[in-house]
């Protein structure tokens, strides 16, 4: 980075667990957020979100004890950060979580510090959902005060280079096989359905996304047996996006499937303990002879260079 550089890149994604007790601080501050639990009342939902993280808390923590007691989501993130600063001339790279440390005051602190007034604030989601977009958005809004010059960059699942990452994601996994062999499941972190009906577009962006990577997978002469698409992660017991990926997995006896996280940028729980130890379990049971998880974008070299096309910064 040069020294007269005087612009921020701020990654914002929704946090990680280091430890039982930021899983706490996570699971309280997700659901005390307005754009999570749509409750309009403060109150009822702070009373909402006591009731679900006291009965949430232990069985989430035995997950993330699976995955060596912490989310991968942070040290990954410090890498692809690392990565930017070292690749970036123009700006310097930041993160801020929504719901664990590093947050937003932290982030403003430091570029108040660096005299540092724009920033081009960059949502680690490739679709947009009002759930994780908006609510990191308006979070670092809220805290920044109009002090700052801010760029909000779009959604970028339509951006060629990111899809060229996921496509050498998708491959390096069945590298040592026959991609026709595999159905290739697209899997997306859920969504209440009464979210879609308010009118988030994610579901939309979504199908989009999985529409945009099938046809690079047949221009590259990537050929899957099948590709479709799941919802994975439901919770409570409201009605959220189907089909279901333990619906969609019953499909796929004595067969092969490959998972592609396509919500997700960064690995984390949902990826490492969900997909690939709790959906395994159930592929097992099922009967899937092979069952493979691609690994997400992270700070891969080609990622590093969608960003740069993506915010325009060298
Ligand atoms: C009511 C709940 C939830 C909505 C809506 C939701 C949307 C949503 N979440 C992600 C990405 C991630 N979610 C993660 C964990 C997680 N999510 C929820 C609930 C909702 N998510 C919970 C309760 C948890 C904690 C784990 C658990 O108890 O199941 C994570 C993992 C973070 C980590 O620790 O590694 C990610 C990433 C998206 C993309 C999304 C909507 C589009
Ligand atoms: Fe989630
Ligand atoms: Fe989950």
């Amino acid at each position: 980075m040069s020294q007269v550089s005087k612009k921020a890149l701020v990654l914002l994604n929704m946090g990680g667990a280091r430890n039982k007790n930021e899983l706490k601080m996570f699971l309280t501050n997700m659901f005390n957020d307005k754009n999570i639990l749509t409750v309009k009342s403060n109150f009822l939902r702070s009373m909402i979100a006591k009731f679900i993280v006291t009965s949430r808390l232990n069985s989430a923590w035995e997950n993330y004890e699976e995955i060596g007691g912490f989310s991968p989501l942070n040290p990954l993130t410090e890498k692809l950060v690392d990565k930017l600063n070292k690749s970036l001339q123009e700006a310097e790279t930041f993160q801020v979580m929504r719901y664990t440390p590093p947050f937003a005051k932290e982030c403003i602190n430091q570029l108040k510090e660096k005299e540092i007034k724009d920033v081009i604030l960059l949502p680690l989601y490739p679709q947009y959902s009002t759930t994780t977009t908006k609510s990191s958005l308006e979070d670092f809004e809220q805290v920044a005060k109009n002090e700052f010059n801010l760029t909000i960059i779009e959604p970028f699942y339509e951006n060629e280079i990111y899809n060229q990452a996921i496509i050498n994601s998708i491959t390096k996994e069945v590298s040592n096989a026959r991609t026709e062999d595999f159905n290739l499941i697209f899997s997306a972190h859920g969504l209440p359905q009464k979210i879609v009906d308010a009118g988030d577009p994610y579901e939309k962006q979504v199908n989009d996304h999985v529409e945009i990577l099938s046809k690079l997978l047949e221009k590259k002469g990537v050929k899957f047996k099948s590709i479709s698409l799941a919802y994975q992660s439901k919770v409570g017991p409201m009605k959220w996006l189907e089909p279901a990926l333990d619906k969609e997995l019953e499909k796929y006896k004595d067969d092969n499937v490959l998972i592609y996280p396509i919500a997700f940028i960064i690995d984390n729980s949902e990826t490492d303990f969900e997909l690939s130890i709790e959906y395994k379990e159930e592929a097992d049971k099922i009967g899937i002879k092979d069952y493979r998880v691609c690994k997400c974008v992270n700070d891969d070299d080609i990622f590093i260079e969608a960003i740069k096309d993506i915010t325009k910064l060298n």
